[in-house]
């Protein structure tokens, strides 16, 4: 008879496996990508160099980054078998059921599939990264009314992400920060949207089997959903761009107050691992301040510091990456549903690494249960 204290509800606290990939540190608050603290690769490399460290291992030569970016860049484009497909989708379902099916599509009409070499592996990864950013930027311009913009090859992964999202050039630092959202949210351990596509890896499936789980995983507010719940708080609480950043603290203490009283969950605070603050939070937050700066929207920092302090005071909780994502994200310009698939368009990056790495060490992933419904009877 298995107790109930032997039963480990979400897994929490469980250690299902290896990793080279990350390794999450709570005690020291540290992340570190392939043994690199992501603060230091935030602020020193491209996401380009990230995602290849995050394949391969290593970080990439000069001809191995020249090779990629080439590859990289020739595959932009929104494939139109993709494109057709989602014309076919309402502009009321949600962005990431269109993330979500365009990978599915791009998965059935790929010819390498069913094919798990690792070479194949790679070759399909380094295409979804090249390929998404155009599914999440032709999804907010339909939204919209607004034509396609096509890619732009003399541009890098970020620039161009923001140039087919809004059709214009965007300034270095709202680049910057951009690229500093990608490199954060590339890669996190065995969080869940990570597990979902090991256990699909786990059965031998396909790469794009995986990922299309994974989507599916991230979609939900207690994980990557949450920094677009974040901003449905400020909007909630409401952004007034001429109120004082004391004023708009004030009230957002006030929302947050009322909403722990009704013992609501708060979205972009708390961490299943991270106890004492998300190691990533001071560069993302770093960023969000460079484009309340940029966009001169200080009331929207009296928004962020009136919640961050009143969870703090109340309940000791602190807020994890989707947190100052998610305004980031509303600064530079884009729809609130479409920050979490911008955060797909950087995790692929980390499940295809995982993916590589289960099925390189494969053993089929299947828990037990402990049988809690009738006993046997007959009818
Ligand atoms: C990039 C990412 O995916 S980061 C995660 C993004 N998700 C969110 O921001 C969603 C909001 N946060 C949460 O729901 C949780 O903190 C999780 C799911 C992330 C982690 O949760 P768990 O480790 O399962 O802890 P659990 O949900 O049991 O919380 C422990 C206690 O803290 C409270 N708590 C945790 N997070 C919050 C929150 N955001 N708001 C209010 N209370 C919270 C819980 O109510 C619980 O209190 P209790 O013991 O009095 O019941
Ligand atoms: O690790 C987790 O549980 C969630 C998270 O922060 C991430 O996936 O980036």
């Amino acid at each position: 008879m298995i107790t109930e204290t032997e039963i480990k509800k979400g897994l929490a606290g469980v250690v299902v496996d290896y990793t080279a990939v990350s390794k999450v540190n709570p005690d020291t608050n540290s992340l570190l990508y392939r043994g690199y603290p992501v603060q230091d690769l935030a602020a020193g490399k491209s996401f380009e160099e990230v995602a290849l460290l995050l394949w391969n291992g290593e970080l990439p030569s000069q001809i191995e980054l020249t090779e990629f970016i080439a590859t990289e860049r020739a595959g932009r484009a929104l494939d139109a078998g993709v494109k057709a497909a989602i014309d076919l989708l309402p502009l009321d379902c949600h962005p990431m059921d269109v993330g979500r099916t365009a990978v599915s599509v791009i998965g059935a009409r790929h010819a390498l599939a069913n094919d798990s070499s690792r070479e194949a592996e790679l070759i399909k990864a380094k295409e979804l990264f090249a390929a998404f950013p155009a599914v999440v930027a032709y999804d907010q311009r339909r939204r919209r009314g607004l034509d396609i913009v096509e890619p732009r090859e003399d541009l890098d992964y970020s620039q161009n992400f923001l140039w087919m999202t809004f059709g214009e050039e965007a300034v270095p630092d709202v680049v910057d920060a951009f690229r500093v959202s990608m490199v954060l949210y590339a890669e996190h351990s065995f969080n869940a949207s990570t597990f979902t596509a090991r256990v699909i890896t786990s059965t031998l499936s396909d790469l794009h089997s995986a990922v299309t789980g994974a989507i599916g995983a991230l979609k939900g507010p207690l994980h990557g959903g949450a920094n677009e719940a974040v901003m449905h708080t400020f909007h909630e609480i409401g952004i007034d761009k001429d109120e004082s950043r004391e004023d708009a603290a004030a009230r957002a203490k006030a929302w947050m107050e009322d909403a722990l009283a009704a013992k609501k969950k708060v979205m972009g605070f708390g961490h299943r691992v991270y106890k004492h603050g998300d190691s990533r939070v001071p560069t993302m937050k770093a960023a969000l301040d460079r484009m309340i700066e940029h966009y001169g929207r200080h009331e929207m920092l009296g928004l962020y510091d009136g919640l961050e302090a009143a969870m703090d005071e109340a309940k000791g909780i602190k807020p994890n990456l989707d947190y100052p994502a998610g305004p980031t994200y509303h600064l530079m310009g884009f729809d609130t549903e479409m920050f979490t698939p911008l955060f797909i368009a950087s995790r692929i990056v980390g499940w295809t690494a995982h993916i590589m790495e289960q099925r390189a060490s494969n053993a089929l992933i299947r828990p037990l249960s402990a049988y809690n419904g009738p006993e046997q009877r007959s009818f």
